[in-house]
């Protein structure tokens, strides 16, 4: 088996300030990293970074495309924003950044499949019927706009929008944050019913360590920029070998 994502020596600077430095790793396929670190420690900058949101200073990530493993940083920007779109799923803490909030709900997960070519107006209506029912959003919704929707039933639809192609790798950037804790528990077992149906490759941004607890393999914990400690969550999480990691885990640093 061949890695999903080679990450290496990424670094990104805003002006004289870090945004992430020298960050090196790997994925592999069907597993879910959870790069966890308290504010500011360069977790969304990374993560943009490898989504191709930003662009960074140095460094290397390796793609396991159709075609063989390329450097995503070299691709032409067309060939890279096709690869997104067939290959990449993008998870926002904010649903509204991750939908079109002037379309239903079938719009909205339906658009993604006419993105990779998908034509037949029964066949969308009814994926988009079946995904609206795995991330529990009753049929009968299909034709409301998320407007109508509560916090937690947008943030399915997003959920529902960026799985239905089937990515083959999908970022997330604190997905439960911003929703009420009875909802985000909900929204967390639907998740990893998900990640463990479907076998999802992920890579979760997140402070909050329950999230990286019950959805990720393996951690990466980061501070100031740089990566502290990684290895696999229940290891770090019931050992941690860092000092900061030792605060993170026993909350004396809340985030
Ligand atoms: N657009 C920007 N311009 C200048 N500095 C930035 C910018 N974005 C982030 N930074 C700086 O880069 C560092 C990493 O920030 P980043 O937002 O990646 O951290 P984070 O761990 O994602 O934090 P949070 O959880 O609050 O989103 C911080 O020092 C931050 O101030």
């Amino acid at each position: 088996m061949s890695p999903l994502l080679t990450v290496r020596n990424l670094t990104k600077r805003y002006g004289p300030r870090i945004g992430c430095a020298d960050i090196s790793f790997t994925l592999w396929p069907g597993e879910v990293l959870g790069i966890v670190g308290e504010s500011g420690s360069g977790k969304s900058t990374l993560l943009s970074c490898l989504a191709g949101h930003l662009r960074p200073d140095q460094g290397e990530v390796i793609f396991a495309t159709d075609q063989g493993p390329r450097d995503v940083l070299q691709m032409a920007e067309a060939d890279r924003r096709r690869l997104a779109r067939s290959d990449w799923a993008f998870v926002h803490q904010n649903p509204r950044d991750g939908l079109r909030m002037g379309v239903t709900a079938g719009g909205n997960v339906g658009e993604r499949l006419m993105a990779v070519g998908a034509r037949n107006y029964g066949d969308i209506r009814a994926r988009a019927t079946d995904w609206l029912g795995r991330v529990e959003i009753a049929a009968e919704r299909i034709d409301d706009r998320p407007t109508a929707f509560s916090g937690g039933m947008q943030q399915r639809l997003q959920i529902a929008r960026n799985l239905v192609t089937g990515p083959r790798l999908v970022f997330m950037d604190e997905p439960t944050g911003g929703l009420d804790v009875s909802v985000q528990a909900r929204l967390l077992d639907l998740l990893r019913g998900l990640v463990r149906e479907m076998g999802l490759s992920a890579i979760i941004v997140t402070h909050d360590l329950a999230v990286v607890r019950l959805l990720a393999d393996r951690l990466m914990v980061m501070k100031s920029g740089r990566v502290v400690e990684q290895g696999l969550t229940d290891q770090v999480l019931d050992d941690p070998q860092h000092a900061y990691t030792q605060l993170l885990v026993s909350s004396v640093l809340q985030v």
